[in-house]
C-alpha cells in the first residue's frame, strides 16, 4: 500500500467514483427493476380515487431491503404527475409515532408547513385536513412505512380509525392506507372499529434472488464508479457475500466502502484485497453494534466465553452462568440462543454426551478486537 500524507487523501482528484450519491440510502435508481407486479398491485388499489372512488388499503409485507420504500415512492411520484385528484402522503412511522405526528405529516402535505406544536389542539388540524380534502375533492392515501412502531405506542388504532373512518363525519372524504411491514414476525390485531374498514390486500415482496442481486448492483456499479473500476470478478463476490447475508443494503454499503478502500490504495481499480478489507471493516461495525444491543444477562454470558481459552460445552457452560449470575437452566438456554441467533456464537453438536447431543460453544469473533 502506498501511503499518502493527509493532504494528499484530501486533495488527491483522481476518484473512482464517477457518482458516490448513487452508494447513498436515499438515491432513487432509474432503473427499478423487478417489482412491476407489485408496483401495479399499488396502483390499482389507488386508481379508483381518480376517478372519485374509493381507493382499497393494503399492507406491504417484506423483509427488510426488499425495496418496498422505493416502490411506493415511485408509485406515489407517479400517481401525483398523473392526477390532481389523490394526495399521497409517505410517513415514516419510526420518526413519527404519535397521532399528533402522524397528522403533521398529512397537514405539512396539504398546507406547505407543519402545524405549530403547542396550542393547537389535535381535533383542530384533524378538521382543517378533512375541511381541505372535501372542498379539494382530492382523495387521501397514506403510506404508513414500518407500521409497527405505531403499534408499540400504542397509536395504530386511533391513527387508522381517524384515517379510515373520516368519511362518516366528512361525506364525500376518500381515503385509503398502505401498512408496510418488514418485520414478518410481527402479527398486527386491531379493535373490533377499525377491522370493520381496514379489510386490506397483501401486497408481498419475496426476497432477491442471486441473480436478481447482482443485477442490481451491477447497475448500482454503471451508475456509480467509472467504467474499468470493478470488475465482474469482484461484483460476483459482492453479490454473493450479499446473497449471504440477505440484505441488498449491506451489498451497496459494500460497493461504496470498496471504492473508497482502493482510492485509499491509489489504486485504479478494486481488488479482491480491497474487498476483502471492504468485508472485514463492515463485519466488525456490525459486530460491535450488536454488541452494543445486548441485555446484561446477555453481555454477561458472552463475557464468560469470551474470558477463556477453553471451548466449554453447554452443560459446563451452563454450570457456570448459573453459578456466577444465579439465573434457571431455561434462561441460559434462552440467552444462548438469542448469541446463537445474533451469530456472536456458534454451537456444533460433538456426538458426545450420554445422548449423543452435546454442544461445543464456539465464538465467532476474536475477542480482542472488541469492547465488551
Ligand atoms: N429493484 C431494485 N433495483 C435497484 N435498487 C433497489 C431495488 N430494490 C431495492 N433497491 C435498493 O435497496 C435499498 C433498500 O431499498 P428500500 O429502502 O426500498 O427497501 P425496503 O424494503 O423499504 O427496506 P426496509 O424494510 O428495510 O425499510 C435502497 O438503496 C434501494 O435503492
Amino acid at each position: 500500500m502506498i501511503s499518502m500524507g493527509i493532504e494528499d487523501i484530501l486533495m488527491h482528484d483522481e476518484s473512482l467514483f464517477q457518482n458516490i450519491n448513487a452508494f447513498d440510502p436515499d438515491y432513487v435508481p432509474p432503473n427499478y427493476n423487478y417489482r412491476d407486479r407489485q408496483m401495479e398491485a399499488m396502483a390499482m388499489a389507488i386508481r379508483p380515487a381518480i376517478s372519485g372512488g374509493q381507493p382499497s388499503n393494503s399492507v406491504v409485507l417484506g423483509s427488510c431491503a426488499t425495496g418496498k420504500t422505493t416502490a411506493i415512492r415511485k408509485v406515489f411520484e407517479l400517481v401525483e404527475k398523473t392526477t390532481e385528484k389523490v394526495v399521497c402522503v409517505y410517513i415514516n412511522c419510526q420518526l413519527h409515532t404519535t397521532r399528533f405526528g402522524i397528522f403533521s405529516q398529512i397537514y405539512k402535505k396539504l398546507f406547505g408547513h407543519i402545524p405549530p406544536e403547542t396550542g393547537v389542539p389535535f381535533s383542530r388540524i384533524y378538521d382543517q385536513i378533512m375541511h381541505k380534502l372535501q372542498s379539494d375533492k382530492k382523495a387521501l392515501i397514506v403510506a404508513l412505512d414500518d407500521v409497527n412502531y405505531l403499534f408499540q405506542s400504542k397509536a395504530a388504532n386511533k391513527v387508522f380509525y381517524d384515517l379510515l373512518r373520516a368519511y362518516e363525519e366528512y361525506p364525500g372524504v376518500k381515503t385509503g392506507i398502505f401498512a408496510i411491514l418488514s418485520d414478518l414476525e410481527f402479527r398486527y390485531a386491531f379493535d373490533k372499529n377499525v377491522n370493520t374498514v381496514f379489510i386490506p390486500q397483501d401486497i408481498t415482496f419475496q426476497p432477491y434472488t442471486y441473480s436478481e442481486i447482482e443485477d442490481i448492483l451491477r447497475d448500482r456499479v454503471n451508475a456509480g464508479f467509472f467504467p474499468g473500476v470493478m470488475g465482474d470478478e469482484i461484483l460476483e463476490l459482492v453479490a454473493m457475500h450479499t446473497y449471504d447475508v440477505g440484505d441488498l443494503r449491506v451489498g451497496i454499503n459494500l460497493l461504496r466502502s470498496c471504492g473508497n478502500i482502493a482510492e485509499a490504495d491509489a489504486s485504479r481499480e478494486i481488488t479482491e484485497e480491497h474487498f476483502q478489507k471492504a468485508v472485514d471493516s463492515l463485519v466488525s461495525v456490525q459486530i460491535s453494534e450488536t454488541l452494543k444491543s445486548l441485555n446484561d444477562t446477555e453481555k454477561a454470558l458472552l463475557k464468560i466465553i469470551s474470558d477463556s481459552d477453553k471451548i466449554f460445552t453447554a452443560g459446563e457452560l451452563s454450570e457456570l452462568f448459573k453459578e456466577k449470575e444465579n439465573v434457571s437452566y431455561a434462561t441460559f438456554n434462552r440467552t444462548l440462543e438469542k448469541l446463537e441467533f445474533l451469530r456472536l456464537v456458534d454451537t456444533k453438536f460433538t456426538g458426545k454426551g450420554s445422548r449423543g447431543n452435546s454442544r461445543e460453544i464456539i465464538l465467532r469473533f476474536n475477542p480482542c478486537d472488541f469492547k465488551l
